[in-house]
């Protein structure tokens, strides 16, 4: 089964002032189960999801399980803008330890909906892909029916593979269709920075089935800019809410080496923070999460820093608004 750690305290430091100038000396650390977040500030709320079950089952590269701890070692060295009455909180980390992969996720979903239904923002930091079903279902169950949620993934993988095998970390998309199917709900699902030299041809059938919209990575890119700002506006415009998740396998290996499966010729930083502000000014980003970070095979923590930054640039934007 999945189990609840703690915040770890000692993951969290860097330079000292006496005005919460840094990350470190702004978190606070809260056991959810003992606390009621329900104030009027904004609070943004870490949580780790150590689980690399989904990568081995999917015979990837395992190491995911220390990814959010790598993430969490980085941004607390990171300035903090948040406002004085914003609250940032790291509530902990759930492990998978026993292969269980299935119960770690449904704990995840209990997290997220316990957090949104405080009014708190989700920030999920994995741990493999597989992180994204857990994380959807909890959103879901917090929105209820009648509001449509959709799905933007930045990734070189679609993760639609079919699941009748088994669940694993290329299974997630799959499966949430496979459940809005069943709800008789809308699949909204929109991939950016799909490769065509990563995904078979039963996959691009699969997201033509389901008519899912994605950009391959070739025009994900700063060099069509229009293209990009165009398929998120209809994207946005369909639904209610947004899930962001972003597969660290998306970007280059030049920018991201510490994941699974590395993509040297996928998508550049700018073009996800640019997609990012576009995202969060809709106003409709509910939930956010970091999936594939995989500190065994980072080089000098650049992957670790980059998921930090976007952690960053996301709470201090929506901070912001
Ligand atoms: N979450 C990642 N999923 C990819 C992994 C690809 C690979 O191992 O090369 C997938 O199943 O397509
Ligand atoms: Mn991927
Ligand atoms: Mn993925």
């Amino acid at each position: 089964m999945g189990n609840f750690v703690k915040p770890d305290k000692k993951l969290w430091t860097g330079r000292i002032s006496d005005r919460q100038l840094y990350l470190h000396e702004k978190v606070e650390f809260v056991d959810l189960n003992e606390s009621n977040l329900e104030h009027p500030q904004k609070t943004f709320a870490i949580i780790g999801y150590a689980c690399d079950e989904g990568v081995k089952r999917n015979h990837g590269r395992t190491g995911a399980f220390e990814g959010p701890d790598a993430i969490r070692k980085q941004l607390g060295k990171m300035p903090n803008h948040l406002d004085t009455g914003t609250r940032f909180l790291d509530i902990g980390t759930i492990q998978c330890s026993d292969g269980n992969m299935e119960a770690t996720q449904d704990l995840v979903t209990e997290k997220v909906h316990q957090l949104l239904n405080s009014s708190a923002f989700p920030i999920l930091l994995g741990g493999g892909h597989d992180i994204a079903y857990g994380h959807y279902n909890g959103i879901r169950k917090h929105l209820g029916s009648g509001k449509s949620l959709g799905i933007i993934n930045f990734d070189a993988h679609f993760d639609l593979r079919n699941n009748s095998k088994g669940n694993n970390s290329g299974t997630p998309f799959f499966q949430i269709a496979e459940d809005c199917k069943e709800d008789g709900s809308a699949f909204k699902y929109l991939c950016l920075g799909v490769r065509k030299d990563a995904n078979d041809a039963e996959l691009f059938v699969t997201a033509e089935a389901l008519d899912v919209t994605y950009m391959p990575s070739e025009k994900f890119s700063m060099s069509y800019p229009k293209i990009v700002v165009r398929e998120l506006l209809d994207f946005i415009a369909q639904v209610d809410h947004i899930y962001v998740t972003i597969d660290l396998d998306g970007f280059s290996s030049a920018y991201a080496p510490g994941v699974s499966a590395p993509s040297p010729m996928g998508f550049c930083t700018q073009i996800v923070l640019e997609s990012l502000e576009l995202i969060i000014k809709s106003q409709k980003m509910v939930s956010f999460d970091i999936a594939e970070m995989n500190p065994k095979y980072d080089i000098d923590d650049q992957t670790a820093k980059l998921a930090a930054s976007l952690v960053h640039f996301t709470i201090t934007s929506l901070n912001g608004q």
